[in-house]
């Protein structure tokens, strides 16, 4: 009778068999996929809760994070991509949702936990712009902080989370962001307001209509393509190509790629291929490509690390019959630029860990190289879109003593050069204060120093077709012919905003 009652239970009303848990209660199904089923919490979401955790409570970078991350909790392919979506795309648009979240919860959201306001920063993400069915982003947020915070909060993070379910993303913004004040398009855009007017200022000095600050900032909020470079004369394209990566339209040696893990991709491991922006990628062929080179000359790069220039400027010394001096003040990154060196005959390059001032400040190194290579620290505005927290961690005050040590930098590499020799001062930036008006100062604080054409210079080693260079002059310089910056901008070029002044004495 018993093993009847059973079967009977076992029976839906239908009369099929269910399947049941070890409780004897019918399995609840949850909205996770079967791969991620057993486990409490998926580990996708996981992951990303974790990362968004570590990025605001411990300061960290999502982009160092995030794979390390992904290794421990053995994440596969799809899951992986599922993780990196949620937490760049939370970290992109922080502003916006907590703009949002301010209106649906009754306290400010500087009360609430730090972990529970990030599972709501998740849940909205998964609600408003990612294709996640609405009941699947409201209970695995909810399980997400039943597992990993309590069962108290997940009530809260419910309530709070159907509410902001009950309005699209562009319903919310018509509410709380409907006008064209810069606070409005702060939030719309999910930019700090003071990196809203950079951009605006940076693309009137640099020639561009002003209105197109709405397509740099969606750029910005943009997932950025994985660019990558064969070193000249080092690395093979080829393969790179064949394993689905497209040819850059841009640049020489360089290629496209959607689909991810770059660790696979042929070259990358042994690093005669290398994960670099095309525009960075440019403005160091740039410093090269302006004039011919004679053998036997010495190059500097003054603030290496990680080596990303560094290594496209060493592939090119090797080919020359040039030598590289890669220095960066940080012991720990310039261990990077000789990993990153190791392709390159080891008789082209030296490494050295240095301040850039005390570097000028040794008698040996005056007037000693023929160029120069300042990639300067800066505030990285020009690179958001690859690290999204950037913007919601950086302040005005930053740029005080960035554009200090910039100058300093700047008077000490031109100590370093030879006369007549050439200087690139590179950032990846297009804060005006870091950029143009660091030039201006330089000019009239060094009246020996001359400004050359540097749009040229960025022009020629990019591709050319019939028409020149496909790199077009009124897309980076409002400069006249012989003396200006350049500037490249995410929307026009799919590349980070690099900014590029070649200079002489
Ligand atoms: C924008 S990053 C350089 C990126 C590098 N060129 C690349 O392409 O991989 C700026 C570098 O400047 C270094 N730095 C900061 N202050 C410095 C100083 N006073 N002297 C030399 N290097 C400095 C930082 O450690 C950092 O590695």
């Amino acid at each position: 009778m018993a093993d009847e009652d059973s079967t009977q239970q076992r029976r839906n009303t239908k009369g099929r068999q269910r399947n049941r848990g070890r409780s004897g209660r019918p399995r609840q199904y949850s909205a996770k996929a079967p791969s991620q089923r057993q486990r409490a919490t998926d580990p996708a979401r996981l992951t990303a809760f974790q990362i968004l955790q570590a990025v605001t409570h411990e300061d960290a970078y999502a982009n160092l994070v995030l794979p390390t991350r992904i290794r421990r909790n053995k994440l596969d392919r799809q899951d992986a991509g599922f993780a990196t979506e949620l937490t760049y795309g939370t970290l992109r648009s922080l502003g916006t949702y907590d703009a949002i979240l301010a209106r649906c919860v009754d306290r400010s959201l500087k009360k609430l936990d730090r972990p529970v306001l990030d599972a709501l920063r998740l849940g909205t993400h998964q609600l408003l712009n990612m294709r996640v069915p609405a009941h699947a982003a409201l209970d695995t947020t909810v399980a997400l902080v039943r597992d990993q915070i309590g069962t108290g909060p997940s009530g809260f993070v419910n309530a709070v989370l159907r509410k902001v379910s009950q309005r699209t993303l562009e319903e919310w913004l018509e509410e709380l962001a409907p006008g064209d004040s810069d606070q409005d398009l702060a939030i719309r855009y999910a930019h700090p307001p003071w990196i809203l007017r950079a951009v605006k200022q940076s693309l009137v000095t640099n020639g561009r209509n002003v209105e197109d600050f709405r397509s740099v900032l969606e750029a910005n909020n943009s997932a950025p393509e994985l660019n990558l470079i064969a070193l000249p004369g080092i690395g093979d394209l080829e393969p790179v190509l064949e394993y689905g990566a497209e040819a850059s339209p841009l640049a020489p040696d360089a290629a496209v790629y959607s689909g991810g893990d770059a660790g696979r991709i042929p070259g990358v491991a042994d690093g005669t291929v290398r994960v670099q922006d095309i525009g960075s990628q440019l403005t160091a062929r740039a410093l090269v490509g302006a004039r011919d080179v004679t053998a036997g000359e010495a190059w500097l790069d003054m603030a290496a690390g990680p080596g990303g220039k560094a290594a496209v400027l060493a592939a090119l010394a090797q080919a020359h019959g040039a030598t590289l001096q890669a220095n960066d003040v940080s012991e720990h990154r310039t261990k990077l630029v000789t990993q990153a060196l190791r392709v390159v005959n080891e008789d082209v390059w030296t490494t050295s860990v240095a301040d850039g001032t005390a570097l000028a400040a040794d008698p040996a190194n005056a007037q000693r190289f023929d160029r120069i290579l300042l990639d300067a620290p800066c505030t990285g505005l020009g690179a958001l879109r690859r690290r999204p927290e950037s913007r919601w961690r950086r302040t005005p005050q930053d740029l005080a003593t960035l554009t200090q040590l910039q100058s300093q930098l700047l008077d000490a590499a031109l100590a370093m050069l030879k006369p007549g020799g050439l200087l690139a001062y590179v950032t990846c930036s297009p804060h005006i204060a870091e950029t143009t008006l660091q030039v201006n100062d330089l000019l009239k604080r060094q009246p020996d120093v001359t400004l050359l054409d540097s749009a040229s210079a960025l022009q020629q080693v990019a591709h050319q077709d019939d028409d020149g260079s496909v790199l077009a002059r009124e897309s980076i310089t409002a400069g006249d012919t012989d003396a200006n910056t350049a500037q490249l901008w995410p929307d026009l070029h799919r590349t980070d905003a690099m900014f590029f002044a070649l200079l002489t004495r």
